[in-house]
């Protein structure tokens, strides 16, 4: 028999706690005496931690824990004298129950930092492969934005030709794309960059204190397909520049600047920025008062 008091403490709350014959809410619904206290307990309890939440959603959501399920066992033996143990909040319950979505992210991101830290190998000058440190160091030079700014800058200063302005002109679109998106993704992600990461960058903005996406790996993506799609380079020149995109890549990784996952959404959007490029490509057509204005210089 349920003790008085959790018979006062469910009646207000359930209808069908109020039928004392077999009802979906009675003693005897729920499985014996003690077990149809401990389900009344169960749901007023519920139901007066979350009023405007529907008490049957949120039977159903504890039962699919089997973390909840056992925990109700005790609840349903407890003696009259036994206070019942107090639920837990409902952000602790999804933390038992998390769904497959969750599971895997959670995975992928421990993988992450795992294989991270292990290819971190140049990470400082005492590390595994410490000596490689100064040429990963000239890689992330060849992939700065600022060479690549001032590079362009000058080449469209040099170019007397309309159709090598117009590459050049869009080059320096997408370059200032791409700056303006990473600074963008990562003051919104703000992922810290390793822990065995050195801060001793060459010409950082305020935002590339954080690591995720990789600006050096978009602007691989970026500028190497870029190059491919608009110069005409012998197949070994092109190899290279797509071995270029890669190692430095790998590169961010082995110097400690990023985890694996930084640099691969890295090659994705910038390999996407080429594509939006493409799209808006700039043209004596669409945009002439660009061409003008830098004809006048
Ligand atoms: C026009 C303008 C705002 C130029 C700024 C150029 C600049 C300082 C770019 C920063 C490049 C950089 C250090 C990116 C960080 O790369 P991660 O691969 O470490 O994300």
């Amino acid at each position: 028999m349920p003790s008085p008091r959790r018979n006062v403490d469910a009646r207000p709350l359930s209808a069908s706690a109020s039928s004392s014959s077999g009802g979906p809410g009675s003693p005897a619904h729920g499985g014996g005496g003690g077990g149809g206290g401990g389900r009344f307990e169960f749901q007023s309890l519920l139901s007066s931690r979350a009023p405007g939440l529907d008490p049957t959603c949120t039977r159903l959501r504890a039962s699919e824990s089997p973390v909840h399920r056992r925990g109700s066992f005790p609840l349903a033996g407890a003696g009259p004298s036994q206070a019942p143990p107090a639920p837990l909040p409902e952000e602790d319950r999804m933390d038992l129950n998390p769904s497959f979505l969750g599971i895997a992210l959670r995975s992928l991101l421990a993988i992450d930092l795992w294989l991270s830290k292990k290819l971190g190998v140049c990470a400082g000058e005492s590390s595994s492969w410490g000596s490689m440190r100064p040429l990963m160091k000239l890689l992330e030079i060849s992939g700065h934005g600022i060479p690549w700014l001032l590079g362009t800058l000058y080449c469209l200063s040099r170019s007397d030709s309309w159709a090598g302005r117009e590459v050049l002109m869009n080059l320096l679109f997408a370059l200032l794309l791409d700056l303006l998106l990473v600074a963008l993704i990562k003051g919104l992600v703000r992922r810290r960059r390793p822990a065995h990461n050195q801060m001793d960058m060459f010409v950082t903005l305020s935002v590339d204190k954080y690591s995720f996406p990789s600006g050096h790996a978009t602007r691989a993506a970026l500028v190497s397909r870029f190059i491919l799609n608009h110069l005409v380079l012998a197949i070994p020149l092109r190899v290279l520049v797509v071995l270029w995109a890669f190692i430095l890549g790998l590169s961010r990784v082995m110097l400690g600047r990023h985890n694996v996952t930084d640099v691969a959404f890295g090659f994705f959007l910038g390999y996407t920025q080429y594509s939006i490029v493409d799209y808006c490509w700039l043209s004596p057509h669409n945009a002439p008062v660009l061409f003008l204005l830098w004809n006048q210089q």
